[in-house]
């Protein structure tokens, strides 16, 4: 399988406080790879360096064969931020050709991607509203049409699904592992332990550092696990005897 993220010894420090501790990882090319952690273990932190919108302190990040940050680079990716970047004076349907606008998308590809980032999402029937009327599970499906625009190659996904309800939830993982299968690489953070279930790889990050890495059901083969939870608490150094 070839490698299209590669994160090699890379910390960042945010003045005397160390954020990442020397973080090896490596994604390949159509996986649906999910880092898992809680609160502030630095996943928001990691992924945005590897979208190209942070630096590291130190080590390198390479992503489709170019050392990150580069711009060519990240026109490849769509990345979903935790909070929702969105107009809210605006509609939905604006919203979307103002990020099309961004990815260069014009004229009848730019009609064509809206409409259908925005069935993939269920929110056609909700183009016309203004986004200030949405509840925050439609902010964030309409923020995932936006990083879908351009057709990345690389779907970056912060928290992606936080505030939405169960069935959408099901609804939004069914297309992640359609754009995986038509080629899509998915970088994922959750703190969600059935929801690290579904991804193919797994990090897990606690204080800043990979404490294990591997498919979920490596994952909990290798520690005697019956739970994604029970194996992170393993690694976390945390260990019953029985
Ligand atoms: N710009 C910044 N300046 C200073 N500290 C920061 C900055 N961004 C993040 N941090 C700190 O880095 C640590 C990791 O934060 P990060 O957001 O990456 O964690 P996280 O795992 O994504 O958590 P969450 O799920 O709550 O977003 C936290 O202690 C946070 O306070």
């Amino acid at each position: 399988m070839s490698s299209i993220i590669q994160v090699t010894n890379v910390s960042k420090n945010y003045r005397s406080h160390q954020v990442l501790k020397n973080i090896d990882l490596t994604v390949n090319k159509k996986e649906i790879y999910g880092l898992l952690g809680p609160s502030g273990a630095g996943k928001t932190t990691l992924v945005k360096m590897i979208a190209g919108i942070e630096t590291p302190t130190s080590g390198s990040i390479n992503v489709l064969d170019s050392s990150m940050p580069n711009l060519h680079t990240m026109t490849h990716i769509g990345f979903m931020a935790q909070s929702d970047a969105l107009y809210g004076e605006l509609s939905g349907k604006e919203n979307l050709e103002f990020f099309s606008s961004i990815y260069s998308l014009k004229g009848q590809k730019q009609k064509d991607r809206i409409n259908q980032v925005s069935e993939l999402v269920k929110l056609s029937n909700f183009l016309q509203k203004p986004v200030n009327q949405y509840s925050g599970g439609m902010k964030r499906r309409l923020s995932l049409a936006a990083a879908l625009l351009h057709e990345p190659k690389i779907l970056i996904l912060d928290e992606p699904t936080v505030g939405i309800d169960p069935v959408l939830r099901q609804s939004i993982w069914d297309e992640l592992y359609k754009l995986s299968k038509s080629g899509t690489t998915i970088l994922v953070t959750t703190h969600v332990m059935d929801e690290a279930e579904k991804c193919g790889q797994l990090g897990m990050l606690r204080d800043g550092k990979v404490i294990a890495s591997g498919s979920p059901k490596e994952l909990k083969d290798n520690t005697s696990s019956a739970s994604i939870e029970e194996a992170f608490l393993y690694y976390g150094g945390v260990h019953h005897e029985n």
